[in-house]
């Protein structure tokens, strides 16, 4: 089966924090959108998000067309899919209640309609259990605020066909998106995992009275938190290692992982997860010198602080804050 990748309509099921994003973003992209959420008031709660979204959205750029009036909202699940290219569920994160939901969307979706899901780490072959054509549907996990970071998880599920995944990824690609396929379908996929980890221990520490709140998110918001905007963890410490790169950074920081740093048992350090950890750096170092990116790592950091400053102060914040 071939599935529709030049999308019109977008419908949006579940209209919350994730659904409005969702829909503040393809309304950006110049796409129709249906949306469908039963709680009362949804509609005009919706509306008030996208308003409040949409000037953001036109500094960085709308599609021509692109109107908050193209949002049409809807009183069925029925009449929000039936004519729909491309159906997006953010429903609370509850398995039952997805499983049921997709059951309805699906058998009432044109079969050649891709239906993504915006869980954040339920498995697709789960909740898509009763859906009908199952080969077109997969998660699509995005991230808040959804309009604006383009990373959005692409997993499919044990009946998922791979062209639907690769389809999905062309419309998310449309809408000004990073897909990430996630190959192995994996409770909380790649993003929550890790952010899940850093959750956990931050619990621990404010648990153990060791930290604030504030104080835990300083400790992210004035280091790493920085460097993640531009370079992730595995090439940070490449440089962190010097000239001698990653292999220098397991051999002096790797046996700390065995330390009571962290409440999480850690991985044995087997050599082969070393070298893949060596080998997997540097491809993404590529042909570049420790030195290059050191001075591409400071460029972007300074941009960033740049930025960052001018819009805490047009907001009325110092930079400390
Ligand atoms: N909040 C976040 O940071 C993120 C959440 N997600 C995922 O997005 C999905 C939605 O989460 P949020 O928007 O945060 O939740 P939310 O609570 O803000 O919104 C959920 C919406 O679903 C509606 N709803 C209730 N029953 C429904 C049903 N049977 N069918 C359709 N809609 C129904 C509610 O009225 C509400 O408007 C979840 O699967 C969550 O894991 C994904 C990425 C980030
Ligand atoms: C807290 N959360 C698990 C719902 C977060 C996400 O899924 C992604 C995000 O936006 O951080």
């Amino acid at each position: 089966m071939s599935f529709i990748t030049q999308i019109k309509t977008f419908a949006a099921l579940g209209s919350g924090v994730i659904g409005s994003g969702w829909v503040a973003r393809a309304l950006a992209h110049g796409l129709d959108v249906v949306a469908w959420d039963p709680a009362p008031g949804a509609e005009a709660a919706l509306r008030a998000r996208i308003a409040n979204a949409w000037p953001a959205l036109e500094k960085a750029g709308l599609a021509p067309g692109a109107a908050q009036d193209r949002l049409r909202f809807v009183a069925t699940i029925e009449e929000c899919v039936r004519d729909a290219d491309f159906i997006q569920e953010s429903a609370p994160e509850r398995l039952d209640l997805k499983c049921e939901l997709h059951a309805k969307i699906s058998a009432a979706a044109k079969p050649n309609a891709l239906i993504g899901s915006s869980t954040s780490g339920l498995l697709p072959s789960e909740f898509y259990a009763d859906a009908t054509h199952p080969e077109r549907c997969v998660v699509g996990h995005p991230f808040n605020p959804v309009y604006l970071l383009p990373l959005v998880e692409v997993v499919g599920g044990a009946k998922t066909a791979p062209e639907a995944v690769q389809a999905a990824i062309q419309v998310y690609e449309s809408l000004g998106m990073r897909p990430l396929h996630v190959r192995k379908e994996v409770p909380g996929f790649i993003a929550d995992r890790l952010l899940e980890a850093l959750w956990r221990e931050a619990l621990h520490l404010i648990n153990d009275g060791i930290a604030s709140t504030g104080e835990i998110d300083d400790a992210i918001r004035f280091g790493a938190g920085l460097r993640w905007s531009f370079m992730g963890t595995f090439l940070t410490y490449t440089l962190a290692g010097g000239n001698a790169g990653m292999r220098h950074f397991m051999a002096q920081f790797g046996p700390a992982l065995q330390l009571p740093w962290t409440y999480l048992p850690a991985p044995e350090l087997t050599e082969t997860l070393i070298d893949r950890v060596v080998e997997g750096t540097s491809e993404q170092q590529g042909s570049r010198s420790i030195a290059e990116l050191e001075r591409y790592r400071d460029d972007c950091l300074l941009a960033v602080l740049g930025a960052i400053k001018e819009t805490k102060s047009k907001h009325g914040f110092a930079f400390a804050d």
